[in-house]
């Protein structure tokens, strides 16, 4: 597995005010689509492309053009629902396909609740967006569907992750031999006691979209 930490001060100014407990909702939204774009250019480095002549208003132009299959984009919800604008209008003929989880925030498992994704990604580049890389559970569970249905590369992109998450993710890419590269707006010190990254950001799915419960 390859991990990628992306080191621009425009991405860390923007992930400083992500941060803020200050920074409001429609603000939250907003800055998270900017990283994801910023995030993308680098993630998608290794794209597969084909030869396209096209021509110009005054001669032929030997360029490219994304090949098929498709490029699939995968964001988990509900967070990385947050993260689709953002990679899309980087890459608007990508597919998107859906993993929905949840993570009991007592036993720190992740459970899915939706999925929607292609029944062959044989031959295809998945791109899967989550903000959060905690413990590891939910991008652990999301790659091993893509690997299971013939994915065969994956890049996963995330604003932030704990040492920890890397680490699961470092041994199950280990055994599943799929190629993957994390790319990260930044990497923080540590998992609380109630699995929360520290310093963190707090809850992505209740910053994008405010909190859920039973009101
Ligand atoms: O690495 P893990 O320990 O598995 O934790 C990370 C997951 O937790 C959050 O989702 P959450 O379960 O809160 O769902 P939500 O997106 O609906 O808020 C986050 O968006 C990740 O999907
Ligand atoms: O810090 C964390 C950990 C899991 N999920 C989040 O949204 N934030
Ligand atoms: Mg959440």
């Amino acid at each position: 597995m390859k991990q990628l930490v992306v080191d621009h001060p425009l991405v860390t100014h923007k992930l400083t005010t992500l941060r803020s407990r200050d920074t409001d909702s429609p603000t939250f939204r907003r800055l998270t689509e900017e990283l994801v774009t910023l995030l993308a250019y680098e993630a998608t480095r290794e794209i597969r492309v084909e030869p396209h002549r096209v021509q110009t208003p005054v001669a032929p132009c030997d360029g490219v053009k994304l090949s098929h299959p498709r490029p699939l984009v995968v964001p988990i919800l509900r967070a990385g629902l947050g993260m689709l604008e953002g990679m899309t209008r980087l890459m608007p003929t990508a597919e998107v396909g859906f993993v929905g989880m949840v993570r009991n925030e007592e036993t720190l498992q992740p459970t899915t609740y939706a999925e929607r994704l292609p029944d062959d990604l044989s031959g295809r580049q998945c791109y899967v967006l989550d903000p959060m890389l905690a413990t590891g559970g939910t991008l652990a569970a999301t790659v091993q569907f893509l690997v299971d249905r013939g994915a065969d590369h994956i890049t996963c992109i995330c604003l932030l992750g704990a040492p920890e998450g890397l680490h699961r993710m470092q041994d199950l890419l280990d055994d599943l031999q799929v190629p993957c590269t994390v790319v990260l707006a930044g990497v923080d010190e540590r998992l609380n006691e109630q699995g929360y990254i520290i310093p963190g950001l707090g809850d992505a799915g209740d910053r994008l979209y405010g909190v859920v419960g039973d009101a």
